[in-house]
């Protein structure tokens, strides 16, 4: 569905947010995501009309448009407000122009808010439909309402005095937005966090050889990065709704602590609050196929959190979440945050009182942490930074104290070219192919043969690729098990170009 036909039957008479961004490939050109008047995720157009308008020449534009106005139908007498934000590509000017002129001809309202990431382009959306009673619908407000949880949160929690916690994160900004405005955000919360910010984008390409997906995929610190062993290390990716820890220890081996494990630093905090506060609420964790075999059994087996899998795509997270009091959901990737129904809650006197004050800190810091980090309606990276690093401090942890909660099995993620990646189809949370006929057999015959062994394969929804995935006791099971999946999948469902090697 074209962009002006998503904002005619969606928005109304509400504010929704149009955000100029694109997937983690260096060399592509942005998108635009939209954003629904609760600050939600409404859809992702990669290949939509705003596209098409990115390619034609500036004096082409309003006749491209009207003609795409007609074509969609669009009635011109709808009151539309649209927030419109674009992250530091070098196509977003052009292409947030012709969204505009778009929405205008479409007779809506545009408001452009130039250079924002992501979520807070949610953040001013959810402000202004919800009457301010979430925020203030400016940066400042964006950052205030941050860092005063921040701050209240580390000066409640105060640390423990043998900590190992260090005050400075190394941050790389991927080159882009998301660095201009952690460094916006450093003076809020000085006290407590110094953020050292490399990639920032004064030279480097967006997401070239940096950034959370880079970092994630290949196993290895971005470029860009002057590594100290044991120091913590982030990396947010282009438009900072996603993040990603990681650290090098004394060998100079490369350790990441991914969404899988911040998903789970998270849920076995909140456990804790809740237990100390006596409050009975139903927490659960949400994850995708592509979360580590470890982390599910860890959730399971040490934290005793229910956990559910979603199909890939935080909105598909975001609404299996909500089906619990507080849901913890993040893709491997390190996009996610926490849903919670708590606010209905916050009254409710728990079953067996426990000790007063412990009771009363313990909500206090909950209800800090809910309604300041967690009405966040979709993954924020610079949010969901400064949560790991309160839990952290209270803790008294290092990245490497974080990381031994579980041992990642070794993975390997590669892609397949394929005449057409829709003969694939899958059930069970993507878990299972369902066509084409006999490829499931295939890969659990696979997957059989190796210890700890686990794949699966799904069409990607944003890139034109089959998607393999494949876990294993040793990296080169792990790769030899992606390599022959990947080979089942090239050979049973119309492979095109090389056959993959993920080695
Ligand atoms: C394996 C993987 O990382 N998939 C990503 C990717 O989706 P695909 O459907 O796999 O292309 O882009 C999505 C949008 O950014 C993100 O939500 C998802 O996690």
């Amino acid at each position: 569905m074209g962009v002006l036909a998503v904002l005619r039957s969606r928005i109304k008479k509400a504010t929704i947010g149009a955000m100029i961004t694109a997937s983690h490939n260096p060399e592509e050109d942005n998108g635009i995501k939209l954003i629904d008047p609760a600050g939600e995720m409404l859809e992702v157009t990669w290949e939509t009309h705003a596209t098409y308008l990115a390619n034609v020449e500036d004096e082409d534009i309003t006749s491209a448009i009207k003609s795409i106005v007609t074509k969609e139908n669009v009635p011109m007498d709808v009151s539309a407000s649209v927030y419109v934000a674009m992250d530091t590509r070098g196509s977003s000017r052009r292409l947030s122009e012709a969204l505009q002129c778009g929405v205008q001809a479409a007779g809506g309202l545009c408001t452009d808010f130039g250079l924002l990431t992501t979520p807070q382009l949610h953040y001013m959306v959810r402000c202004t439909n919800s009457n301010g009673l979430y925020g203030v619908a400016t940066e400042e407000g964006y950052f205030q309402k941050l860092s005063t949880a921040f701050c209240k949160l580390r000066q409640q929690m105060g640390q423990k005095g043998d900590s190992a916690y260090k005050l400075t994160l190394k941050l790389d900004g991927a080159n882009g937005v998301g660095a201009q405005k952690a460094r916006q955000l450093s003076p809020y919360i000085s006290d407590y966090l110094s953020i050292d910010i490399c990639n920032d984008g004064s030279t480097g390409k967006l997401n070239h050889q940096c950034g959370a997906d880079f970092v994630k995929v290949n196993q290895r610190p971005p470029d860009g990065m002057s590594l100290q062993c044991d120091s913590r290390c982030a990396s947010f990716d282009g438009d900072a709704d996603r993040i990603v820890y990681f650290y090098t220890d004394q060998d100079g081996k490369f350790h990441l602590l991914d969404g899988d494990k911040i998903a789970t630093l998270v849920a076995g905090y909140l456990q804790e609050l809740m237990t100390r506060s006596g409050l009975s609420l139903n927490l659960g964790l949400v994850q995708t196929a592509y979360a580590n075999g470890s982390s599910t059994e860890y959730i399971t087996k040490t934290l005793k959190v229910p956990v559910a899998c979603a199909a890939t795509g935080v909105k598909h997270l975001h609404h299996r979440a909500l089906e619990f009091d507080i849901g913890v959901y993040f893709e491997a990737n390190g996009h996610g945050t926490v849903s919670n129904k708590y606010i209905c809650h916050v009254l409710h006197l728990p079953g067996k009182m426990p000790c007063l004050l412990s009771y009363f800190i313990s909500l206090y810091m909950l209800n800090l942490m809910m309604s300041y980090y967690f009405l966040q309606t979709v993954g924020d990276a610079i949010s969901d930074m400064l949560l790991v690093e309160v839990i952290l401090a209270t803790y008294g942890w290092e990245a490497s104290n974080w990381d031994s909660a579980y041992t990642d099995l070794p993975n390997r993620q590669l892609k397949v070219k394929v005449e057409d990646r829709t003969v694939i189809t899958t059930a069970d949370a993507e878990r299972t192919a369902v066509t084409p006929k006999g490829l499931q057999q295939a890969v659990d015959n696979l997957v059989a043969k190796y210890n700890h062994g686990r794949s699966f394969v799904r069409p990607s929804g944003t890139e034109d690729v089959v998607r393999v995935y494949a876990e294993a006791d040793t990296q080169v099971n792990a790769d030899k098990l992606a390599d022959e999946v990947g080979l089942a999948v090239y050979s049973m469902a119309g492979g095109i170009g090389d056959p993959p090697n993920a080695s």
